[in-house]
């Protein structure tokens, strides 16, 4: 059974997402367990998580609370965050103390539906519910279902959320005029500027992952960046020598 959190010690405070993909150079638990205890090691509050394997061993090495998801795929549906209650029960019986699962209203796999979900995992278990959004509509929905942390993780990544390649600030501060929950800002943070703005906007905790534990997505931004410059440069020369 998991430890009791206490949201109160994430108010203002980090917490860093420690995920990869299958495929991914630093794929593997002990590799994501190592990259927990280097958050912790430089302040994180909290650690976001994958898989009940990935949550097992970071719980188990990291005195952190952990935020646990299971990213699946399933054949009906567009839902992966965690999306049936089985999947709820696998983290919350991994130890995480927050179980985070896609809130939006997309169907999800077998005909559940997230009502259901809440109701079935309170009966249940005494971890915390985390409901991943994209859209205001959404998160007062996990609201009114009973959720204790609305975060804005999937602004963006669904075909009918606000796209962009920046954190959602809008939304955080939507979500904390509509609601009386924690709401956290996660999803694209990448500067302490944008740090600042979220929490003036009301974000109660900050999650980042990317740009903290994806060291290929980071090297990526750098690239990217540098052969832009250095065609910009190529094209001004060319300009220069007509
Ligand atoms: C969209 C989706 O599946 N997001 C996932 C949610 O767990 C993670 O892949 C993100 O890394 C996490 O939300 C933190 O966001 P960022 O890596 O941008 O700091």
């Amino acid at each position: 059974m998991s430890k009791k959190v206490h949201l109160e010690d994430l108010k203002g405070k980090l917490i860093v997402s420690c995920q990869a993909s299958v495929g991914d150079a630093l794929y593997g638990s002990e590799t994501m367990c190592k990259m927990a205890i280097a958050a912790r090691d430089g302040g994180a509050s909290g650690i976001r998580a994958n898989s009940p394997e990935d949550v097992a061993l970071i719980c188990s090495k990291v005195d952190l609370p952990v935020i646990g998801l299971w990213k699946r795929h399933y054949p009906d549906s567009e839902v992966y965050i965690t999306p049936t209650y089985a999947d709820v029960e696998s983290m919350a019986q991994a130890g995480a103390q927050i179980v985070a699962l896609d809130a939006t209203l997309r169907p999800r796999p077998n005909g559940e539906t997230l009502e259901e979900i809440v109701k079935k995992i309170r009966q249940n278990y005494s971890c915390l519910l985390m409901a991943d959004v994209s859209t205001l509509e959404e998160g007062i929905h996990a609201y009114k279902l009973g959720f204790d942390i609305v975060s804005t993780t999937l602004s963006g990544y669904t075909p009918y959320s606000v796209q962009s390649e920046d954190p959602d600030i809008a939304l955080v501060g939507e979500l904390t005029k509509r609601i009386p929950i924690p709401v956290f800002a996660e999803g694209r943070i990448q500067t302490l500027e944008q740090v600042e703005r979220l929490l003036e906007n009301g974000a109660f905790s900050v999650v980042i992952g990317s740009t903290i534990t994806r060291p290929h997505v980071i090297t990526k931004r750098f690239v990217d960046k540098m052969d832009q410059m250095k065609a910009e440069i190529k094209r001004l020369e060319n300009e220069l020598a007509k």
